[in-house]
């Protein structure tokens, strides 16, 4: 479990995240969404701490990031696996020395351990004997598989995908999320999914958080999406002709 206490961040004047407050539950996943340029990135990086907040605080279970010493911080981060926007793998690295990198950077396994640990990663992303592939050699739904493999190859306690289906066709984009889905159950984590994706937000939208200009403006799940009275967030969720057509009925 994530919690977040009241998360604030500034760029020079510009206000970008306003207090924000949240529980990101272990077992499902989470998903924070909300238009374009409203702040689901800035808060991502600060939860995972690649951004500090200017106030706030940030728990990972019985650990509080923000005000954590070296050790700890360094203990969270070893439990954190993180997908990046366009999969973000190395061009010039196989399958396998992408997904061993976490291994290689954060950990002294021998290297007989570090195979293992990729091997056994790839094969619950469905890409077992995949190993000395090219990341061009590969189509885009696996270069993101690929990418999910090095972000759960440590054993993460703490999963973060910010846009997981971003330049993915509808069908492989489904895919990816019940990949998410499975990983996220099987395994107990606490995952956290960045989208403005739909069809996600109704396949996978286990407990969803929706960000407006910086300010938490609705919580709630898939199932109770149609009962908002939030006028932002109906105009977001239906800005999609399918949600509106759900929505009369
Ligand atoms: N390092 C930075 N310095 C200054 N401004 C930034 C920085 N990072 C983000 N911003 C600004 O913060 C705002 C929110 O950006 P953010 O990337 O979080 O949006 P988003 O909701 O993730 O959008 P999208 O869905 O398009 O990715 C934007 O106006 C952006 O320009």
């Amino acid at each position: 479990m994530i919690k977040i206490e009241n998360i604030k961040k500034s760029f020079g004047d510009k206000e970008i995240l306003k207090g924000i407050s949240g529980v990101f539950e272990r077992g499902k996943p989470n998903l924070i969404i909300g238009s374009s340029g409203t702040g689901k990135s800035v808060l991502l990086k600060c939860i995972v701490g690649l951004i500090a907040p200017d106030e706030g605080h940030i728990h990972y279970d019985e650990h509080e990031l923000t005000n954590a010493n070296r050790d700890t911080k360094t203990e969270i981060r070893r439990q954190i696996g993180m997908l990046f926007q366009g999969g973000a793998l190395f061009d010039s690295k196989t399958v396998e020395q992408n997904v061993m990198f976490p291994l290689d950077v954060l950990t002294k396994m021998p290297k007989g351990e570090k195979l293992d640990r990729v091997n056994s990663a790839l094969e619950r992303v469905g890409l077992a004997g995949q190993n000395q592939k090219m990341p061009s050699e590969i189509s885009g739904g696996m270069q993101k598989r690929v990418g999910i493999a090095r972000a759960i190859v440590n054993d993460s306690n703490y999963l973060f995908c910010d846009e997981p289906n971003s330049g993915l066709d509808p069908q492989t984009s489904i895919l990816i999320d019940d990949l998410i889905l499975e990983l996220t159950e099987e395994s107990n984590i606490t995952t956290v999914v960045v989208t403005h994706d739909m069809n996600s937000v109704m396949g996978i939208g286990e407990k969803i958080m929706f960000l407006y200009k910086g300010k938490k403006l609705w919580e709630g799940n898939k199932n109770n999406i149609m009962d908002s009275n939030v006028k932002e967030f109906d105009d977001f969720v239906f800005a999609n002709k399918v949600m509106r057509k759900l929505k009369k009925g």
